[in-house]
């Protein structure tokens, strides 16, 4: 589905995303993971049309879309989330997301928004105001049902469970694995608790100082003495 060959992302002297080449299918569930600053926002950003790649290739379903508007991207299928929930605070739930729908299919379809709602326990918040009137949980599920009214094949999660205590964590966590099998998307998230990326994605790739140096089983990938190097700085776990 989204193929990246060799893509590069500069900031002035800085490369955050180094030569990054990724093939990602319509079924995967992929962790991407890495230490702060590792790239990973840059990669989606990449992805989602936010920053303009200096090198490389960015393919989504055989087709060229390096160039491709972040609106085209939404309409071809490429949805996201944000770190840091980003509603349009003066509409209420039900109309950011007629919004996000809009600008993701070009249409309405409020039985669409009903399920959606439903599948985020956003129903009985359908009609409050997202700046006021909100939890964190239910901005992060925000931030997911809009990604969900784009009609996205591919769903790019960035740190959706971040921040959220051990209930609405776990309630959030069984949402996400639903995700993929009730809308049909592939998924990649972007989680830095390894615990959680081991309990939801069968693939999990590593980036650090914008290079990827691992992708694969999250058992295999955790347990790559490179990766481990990644984290601690050391040359063998403590095993
Ligand atoms: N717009 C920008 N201009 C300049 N530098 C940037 C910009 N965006 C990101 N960077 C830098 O690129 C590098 C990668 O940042 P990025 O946010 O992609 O990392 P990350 O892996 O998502 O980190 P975190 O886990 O802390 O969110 C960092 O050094 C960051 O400071």
């Amino acid at each position: 589905m989204l193929e990246l060959e060799n893509v590069s992302v500069r900031f002035g002297g800085l490369t955050a995303v180094n030569d990054v080449s990724l093939k990602i299918g319509s079924h995967d569930v992929i962790g991407l993971v890495g230490s702060n600053g590792a790239g990973k926002t840059t990669l989606f950003n990449a992805i989602s049309g936010l920053v303009r790649p200096s090198t490389g290739r960015i393919r989504f379903d055989g087709r060229d879309i390096l160039r491709a508007p972040m609106y085209l991207r939404a309409r071809l299928g490429i949805g996201r989330t944000f770190q840091v929930p980003q509603p349009m605070h003066e509409l209420t739930v039900r109309e950011n997301l007629l919004v996000a729908q809009r600008f993701g299919t070009g249409r309405v379809d409020h039985k669409k928004i009903d399920d959606i709602l439903a599948f985020t326990s956003l129903a009985d918040k359908a009609n409050r105001h997202a700046a006021t009137e909100l939890a964190l949980t239910e901005l992060k599920a925000l931030e997911v049902a809009k990604a969900l009214a784009t009609d996205p094949q591919l769903l790019l999660l960035d740190e959706v469970l971040a921040g959220l205590e051990t209930s609405g964590k776990r309630r959030f966590m069984g949402m996400l694995r639903e995700l993929h099998t009730r809308f049909g998307v592939g998924i990649v998230m972007i989680e830095h608790d390894i615990e959680t990326i081991t309990a939801l994605c069968p693939r999990v790739a590593v980036l650090n100082f914008g290079q990827l140096i691992a992708d694969g089983t999250p058992d295999a990938v955790f347990r790559d003495p490179a990766v481990i190097k990644s984290y601690t700085g050391a040359d063998h776990a403590d095993t």
